[in-house]
Formats: structure tokens, C-alpha cells, sequence
């Protein structure tokens, strides 16, 4: 015996390696032999001896035998007899594996037991699937020895197997759900990923289908997820099912939000109108879980249908909870995924396309239509004034609106069209395969508009808004989708350049003007760095005193090829660019150091007066800056005036007032320039911090003879007479408005009436001819 024992040991030293099953089993071996030796008398009786052995491996829960030279079973333990279905070991002696299981599972038994007959070398722990005729398949761990005789001949085999079936299924599962953690990861097509799932609870519940539903939208009904294994005519007739009270296993568990049991579907009355389906299946038991979001809302049903009426089992049911729950996890993730392609595809606000998508699409809806007789019209869309709305009425009813633009838009095309959103107002809207007809084209763009024009309930009040578009058409106006939105481009900037609310389709005169237009702007870019900008200046004259007291400084260009430029022309362009916000620095600087030249050059005091443009203004840091021009120009605050145009207050009156009394703190004087063209209300006006009203020029162009003007004129003297304001005249030229003016209490006049604007030197020299007082400085 320890002889023997001692070969075991060595037997495990040899080939049990890391298998950790093998070595428990050749330590169980071992341990058996050396019990045996401690209790067993030396010499016992025979008879005992065979009793006690048998008493002993009858107690083992492994299976063991002995077998013949031929494979067939000489002696085994109980539990091999019973767990083949057999009643006692002489049912099973003489029997081979072939009487007792499929022949496949018998003959790789009888080819590991011939080879260990013809080594003689022992074999262990090899893991094999007993696929068995009688009772449940299941896993063993194997280990063979040869049997000999006394004299050491090998006359059989000895066997010992174990049922591994439980750390196979833990396995097993182990590595299921790393695979589909993995897909989830990957982010594999849900429908692979739920078959996936189903056939490993299949899998480890022998004789059990499962099936996924998942929930509608609308929350309401449940829709085929994947149930490999079902009858295909019974998942479609169970798809788009409605959820609710009475509604089998798996809509009653989505309506309830808890796991519903059904043992048996044909007695059960939550099947009462879904028994029928299941019956050609002869399946009856269905145990539906639902599956749900982290936020435990409802996603859909996880079900088990088993053949066996009756409920779930404790391990079935743990099953079930990581199906339940994997399921989730991989919608939720889905669904995120499909939510960030959304977004990233998608304007937030409107839900419609965005510039990303509409990039990616748009090549190959031209490509479909070349070649066709048909055109592509790709219109570039935007609201007039929509910035008005959205700082009157706020952010929120700018949403709104744009939403019902959206929407209006929307119905308005057709299916295989493309509304996208660009960006704030802007939108760009593809009609796709329309006739080569102008008509037809402006008359879908007409109706277009004219949806969007229709009022919008917003806040309790009704509004409308117009829009502008530019439209080219693709091949003729474009035949690249960079062409084609260039080309829209231009022809919506030159709807909105006409006065907006209307449409425009691309010409290669607009092309022209627009190139013409880029060329005018760089060159005005580098007109400062060239010094190719000077001043003029116009006296402003006391009617009081006769004399000059202000000169207002008056930008010009000195164009090297088409000469003086006036800045009616160069001006709108600077606003439009954002140049003018250095230019108007410059004018500023160069203002303030003319007149501090003219002041060191003993000149008596004059207030040099500057124009300001809106987009100046509105600069953050404005006042900061005019601050910084005075210093680093040495010129005291008090002999600047800055002229605010009616208009640019009126833009955003309380911003404008803050930030002119920003300018009056540091003790710069302000003046209202082209008094009477903005609509500045009494009540504003009183909260200008200004010194000066300077009416426009239309109004004086036509005095005395225009009674219009005349009471214009003569209204706006009493005003300013009244808040205490002076008021100067523009665009004086006759001795009769300059009689006019000072009859009707008008303080200062400027005008060719007197003098023109002029350079730098003929100013001076007209001042030291006319001499100058800046009273009230
Ligand atoms: N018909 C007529 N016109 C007269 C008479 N007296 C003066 N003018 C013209 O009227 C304009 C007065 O300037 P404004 O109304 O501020 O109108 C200015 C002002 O809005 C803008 N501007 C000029 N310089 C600057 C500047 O430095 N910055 C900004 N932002 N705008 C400027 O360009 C406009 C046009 O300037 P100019 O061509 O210099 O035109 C000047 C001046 O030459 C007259 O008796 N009859």
C-alpha cells in the first residue's frame, strides 16, 4: 500500500502540473491510501479487508471503476451504478460504455482506456463532456490508471471521475459574460449582443428559451428584441403587443415594473389572450423579468420559457438577474451612443441637422443628381433682425421662435430634402431633383419664406419674422459643394444689402461685386499701415460770436491709384469688417495730436470733435481706451467732443448711457450727431449725459423754404433750449438757413456756408486768419 502511494505521489509530481482539480484528486488518493494503511490490522482477514475497501469507495462521491482488457465495467462504486441509472452494480458488470451511452462519448472513453492498456502509463485529469443516454450530461475530470495482475500484467483499467459540471457552468458563464462585456465595450449591434446573451442562459439551462422585448418610445408596447430559439411566428405576433395589467408575462412585468411569474401560461389569466400563441411550442412555464435603466425605468423584458410547468429556480433566477441586468446596461449604452451621434449630428435646440451632418450628406446627394436634369438648389436662410428679438424679448422666446422656424421649415420640404441649422439664426435648406426652372425654383423659396413670415405666438404676443436667402443651384451656380455655398453666400449677403426680407439667387455680377468688395477690404487693411489715412478738419462757428470754437476732425483715404476717398464710401465697409475699430484709434490719436500741436503752437484754444462708430462703442474696454489715447497724446480731456450718432444710442440705450458716463467721468464732452433721425424719446434724451445736439443735415438742406423742416428745425432748438443743451446746425450753406438758424436761437453752425472740411495746414491757417473761441471750455 504505501508502495503504492508513493507511485501516486510521484504519478502527481509528474503530470498534475498546475490542474488544480487533478491535484486535489491525487491528494484524495493519497490520503485514502495512507487511512487505509493506519487503520487496517496488519493482516487482516480477507474477507473484511474486501468489505471495508468496498464500504470505503461506496462512500466516495467520484465515480469509480475498474474495467477489462475489452472496456467492460468489472466493479464500480454506488454512485456509478446509480448515476447510470442503474439499480445495483450487477446491472452494470460486464456492461461496456457502448451499452450504456451515445457512441461517440463511449468510444473517446475507449480510446483514453486503450491507450493507458498500451503505455501502461497512467493518464490524469483529462476533462471530458459525458454525454450520457440515461440522466444529465455532464462534465468529469478523469484520471486512468492500468489495473494489473499480481504478477504485474495489465489486465484492465481503473477509473476515477469527478463531476466538474458546476466549476464548468462557473466557467462557462465567467466567460459568457466577459464576451458580452466585451461586445458591450465595442459596441456591437444590440440584436447580436442580446442573441449572444440568450444563447448562454440557453446554454447553462438546458431545455429553457429566453427571449429580449424591448419597450417602444412611446412607452406603450413592447417590440421584438431577440429570441433566437422562439417560434418566428410567435415573436412576430407578440411584437408591438401593448403593456398593461392583463398582458402575459412579459407586458404585465413592463407595465408593472416587477418580475412576473407565470407557471403555468394555460391556467394563468394574465395569458388569457396570449395562451393560444404559445401552444403549438409546448412550452408553459414563462418567467418574464424587466429590465431596467439605472434610473429604474422600464426598457424592456427579459423572458424564460421552459417546457416544465412551474417557477423559477434559485440558480435560474440569479441567472435571469444578470441577463436582466447586462441587458440593461447594453440599451443604456446604446441608447448613450446613439444619443452622442445624435448630438454630435444635431443642433440641440432645433433638433435639425447640423453643419457636421449636413458636410458629410450633401456630397452625395450631388453626386446622386449629376448627370440628371435637375437641379439641387441650395438656399442659405436667415432671420431679419432676429438679434432685436432676442435681446427685447430675451433668450428664451429667441428659442422658441427658432424652434417654429425650424418646424415651419421643416413641413414646408419634402422627405428627401435638408433643413440643417448652421449656427444662431442661420440655416441652410437643400431642395433635391427640382425641375430646371427659375420659377419653380423661386416659387417653392417663395412659399418657404412666406411660412416663416406667418405669425408666431410668443409670450402672449403675436410676432413675424422675415428672412433673407441666398440661393445657388447646383450644377449651374456650383458644381462643388464649397462653390455652391460660397456662391449662396454672396446672394444672401446681398439680399440682406438690399434692405433683407427678400431672396436672391447667385449672378457673377453679385460674384463680381463681392470680389470687388474683398479686394476694398484688404487694401483698407493695409491703408493704416501704409499711412494712407489722414484727417480733415471743419470749423464750427459760434453764431453768437462768429467765431470758430470747434474743429471737427473728418476722416479721408488717400487711395495711391483712385485717389481721395471720401469715408461715406470706406466707412459702412470698416463697420461691416470690424476694421474700424483700429481705424477709429488712429483717427482718434491723430485727432488729439493735431490739436495738441496746434495748442503748443500758441493757437488760443479750439475743441477738436471726433466721430464715433457703433461698433467703436460697443468695444468693452471704449472708454478705457479714449482715456489712454489722451494720455499717451498729452491733450487735456476737456477740448475732446465725441459724436454719438442718434441711431448707435438708440441701439442699447441703457449700454450706451453707462458707458457715456464712463466718457464724462473722465471728462470728455459728448454730442448727438444726426439729431432727429433716431426717434430718441423726450424721457431718453434727458438721461444722455451730453452738452451738445448737432441736427442732421436733411433737415437743414431745404430751410427756409420746407415748412417741414422749418418745424423740425425749430423744435429741436427749443428742445435742446429747453434741457439746457446748445445745438449746432449741419450742412449750413446759405446765408439764408444760417439767418434761419439764428433768428430761431440755433448756438453754432458748421457748414460750406463757412468752410469746407480742409488738411491739417489751411485749417491752421484759417484759424490764425479768423482767429478762434472755445467759450465755455
Ligand atoms: N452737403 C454738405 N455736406 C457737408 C456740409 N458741411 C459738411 N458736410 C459733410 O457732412 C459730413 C459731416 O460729417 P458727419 O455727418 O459726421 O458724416 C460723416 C461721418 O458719419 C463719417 N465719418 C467721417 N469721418 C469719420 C470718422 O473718423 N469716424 C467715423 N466713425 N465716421 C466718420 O462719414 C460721414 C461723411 O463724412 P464727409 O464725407 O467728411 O462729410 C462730412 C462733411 O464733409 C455742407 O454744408 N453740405
Amino acid at each position: 500500500m504505501s508502495r503504492k502511494t508513493s507511485r501516486n505521489t510521484r504519478y502527481a509530481a509528474l503530470n498534475a502540473g498546475d490542474n488544480l482539480e487533478t491535484r486535489r484528486l491525487i491528494d484524495a488518493g493519497n490520503r485514502l491510501a495512507e487511512e487505509v494503511a493506519r487503520i487496517f490490522p496488519r493482516e487482516p482477514d480477507i474477507a473484511d479487508r474486501h468489505y471495508w475497501l468496498e464500504t470505503m469507495i461506496n462512500h466516495v462521491p467520484d465515480y469509480i471503476y475498474a474495467k477489462d482488457l475489452e472496456g467492460r465495467f468489472l466493479i464500480a462504486n454506488d454512485v456509478t451504478v446509480a448515476d447510470n441509472s442503474l439499480e445495483s452494480l450487477r446491472d452494470l458488470v460486464g456492461k461496456t460504455d457502448f451499452d450504456l451511452h451515445p457512441y461517440e462519448f463511449a468510444q473517446a472513453v475507449a480510446d483514453t482506456e486503450r491507450r493507458v492498456i498500451e503505455t501502461g502509463e497512467p493518464i490524469f485529469g483529462i476533462e471530458e463532456r459525458a454525454i450520457v443516454t440515461k440522466g444529465r450530461d455532464r462534465w468529469l475530470m478523469t484520471s486512468k490508471v492500468p489495473l494489473r495482475s499480481k504478477s504485474g500484467k495489465i489486465v484492465g483499467t481503473v477509473g476515477i471521475s469527478r463531476d466538474i459540471s458546476d466549476r464548468k457552468e462557473a466557467e462557462r458563464l465567467l466567460e459568457g459574460q466577459a464576451r458580452l462585456l466585451e461586445m458591450i465595450a465595442k459596441g456591437e449591434p444590440l440584436g447580436e449582443f442580446f442573441d449572444e446573451l440568450i444563447l448562454l442562459i440557453e446554454a447553462l439551462l438546458p431545455g429553457i428559451r429566453g427571449s429580449i422585448l424591448l419597450l417602444s418610445d412611446d412607452g406603450g408596447h413592447l417590440l421584438h428584441g431577440a429570441a433566437p430559439n422562439l417560434d418566428e411566428g410567435y415573436c412576430a405576433a407578440i411584437h408591438g403587443a401593448e403593456i398593461g395589467p392583463v398582458a402575459g408575462s412579459c407586458g404585465t412585468a413592463a407595465w408593472r415594473g416587477e418580475q412576473v411569474v407565470v407557471s403555468d401560461v394555460f391556467a394563468d389569466p394574465l395569458w388569457q389572450n396570449y395562451a393560444h400563441l404559445l401552444r403549438p411550442s409546448g412550452l408553459r412555464s414563462c418567467w418574464s423579468t424587466p429590465i431596467l435603466s439605472r434610473e429604474r425605468k422600464v426598457l424592456g423584458t427579459f423572458a424564460l420559457y421552459s417546457r416544465d410547468v412551474g417557477a423559477p429556480s434559485e440558480r435560474q433566477q440569479e441567472l435571469i438577474a444578470m441577463a436582466a441586468h447586462l441587458a440593461g446596461i447594453a440599451i443604456e449604452r446604446k441608447r448613450a451612443e446613439d444619443r452622442i451621434g445624435f448630438m454630435a449630428h444635431h443642433d440641440s435646440l432645433t433638433g435639425l441637422p447640423n453643419r457636421v451632418l449636413f458636410e458629410d450628406q450633401v456630397t452625395v446627394m450631388l453626386d446622386a443628381i449629376r448627370g440628371r436634369d435637375q437641379w439641387a438648389v441650395l438656399a442659405f436662410l436667415d432671420l431679419d433682425n432676429f438679434k432685436l428679438i432676442n435681446d427685447s424679448l430675451g433668450h428664451a422666446a429667441g428659442d422658441e421662435l427658432l424652434k417654429a422656424v425650424a418646424q415651419r421649415m421643416l413641413a414646408a420640404v419634402r422627405k428627401s430634402d435638408f433643413v440643417v441649422r448652421v449656427g444662431g439664426d442661420e440655416f441652410i435648406i437643400l431642395l433635391n431633383g427640382l425641375p430646371k426652372e427659375r420659377d419653380v425654383v423661386l416659387s417653392r423659396l417663395e412659399d418657404i419664406r412666406a411660412e416663416i413670415a406667418m405669425p408666431v405666438q410668443l409670450q402672449g404676443r403675436s410676432l413675424q419674422v422675415s428672412c433673407s436667402m441666398g440661393v445657388a443651384c447646383f450644377p449651374d451656380q456650383g458644381r462643388t459643394v464649397s462653390e455652391l455655398l460660397a456662391n449662396a453666400d454672396t446672394a444672401m449677403y446681398r439680399a440682406k444689402e438690399i434692405g433683407r426680407n427678400n431672396l436672391q439667387v447667385f449672378t457673377e455680377e453679385m460674384a463680381a461685386r463681392a470680389h470687388e468688395k474683398l479686394q476694398w477690404q484688404e487694401e483698407l487693411r493695409e491703408a493704416i499701415a501704409r499711412e494712407e489715412l489722414l484727417l480733415h478738419f471743419q470749423p464750427q462757428m459760434s453764431l453768437e460770436s462768429g467765431r470758430i470754437f470747434a474743429a471737427e476732425a473728418l476722416l479721408r483715404w488717400k487711395h495711391p491709384v483712385r485717389g481721395i476717398i471720401s469715408p461715406a464710401t470706406f466707412i459702412p465697409l470698416a463697420e461691416e469688417t470690424g476694421l474700424i475699430v483700429p481705424i477709429g484709434d488712429w483717427v482718434l490719436r491723430a485727432a488729439c495730436r493735431q490739436l495738441k500741436a496746434w495748442q503748443e503752437a500758441g493757437l488760443p484754444p479750439l475743441i477738436v470733435s471726433a466721430n464715433v462708430s457703433a461698433r467703436q462703442f460697443r468695444e468693452g474696454n471704449w472708454a478705457e481706451r479714449v482715456a489712454a489715447i489722451l494720455e499717451e497724446t498729452g491733450l487735456e480731456a476737456r477740448y475732446l467732443e465725441l459724436e454719438l450718432t442718434e441711431s448707435l444710442i438708440m441701439q442699447d440705450v441703457s449700454g450706451a448711457i453707462a458707458t457715456m458716463h464712463e466718457l464724462e467721468a473722465i471728462g470728455v464732452h459728448l454730442a448727438i450727431d444726426d439729431f432727429g433721425t433716431g426717434y430718441s424719446s423726450l424721457s431718453a434724451l434727458k438721461r444722455f449725459p451730453v452738452r451738445r445736439l448737432k441736427i442732421d443735415r436733411s433737415f437743414v438742406a431745404d430751410i427756409p423754404s420746407d415748412g417741414d423742416d422749418i418745424a423740425i428745425t425749430s423744435a429741436i432748438i427749443s428742445l435742446a433750449q429747453k434741457l439746457g443743451l446748445r445745438v449746432i446746425a449741419e450742412g449750413v450753406e446759405t446765408q439764408a438757413q444760417v439767418e434761419f438758424l439764428q433768428k430761431a436761437g440755433c448756438d453754432e453752425i458748421q457748414g460750406y456756408f463757412f468752410s469746407r472740411p480742409l488738411p491739417a495746414h489751411e485749417f491752421e491757417s484759417l484759424l490764425r486768419q479768423a482767429g478762434c473761441d472755445a467759450d465755455g471750455i
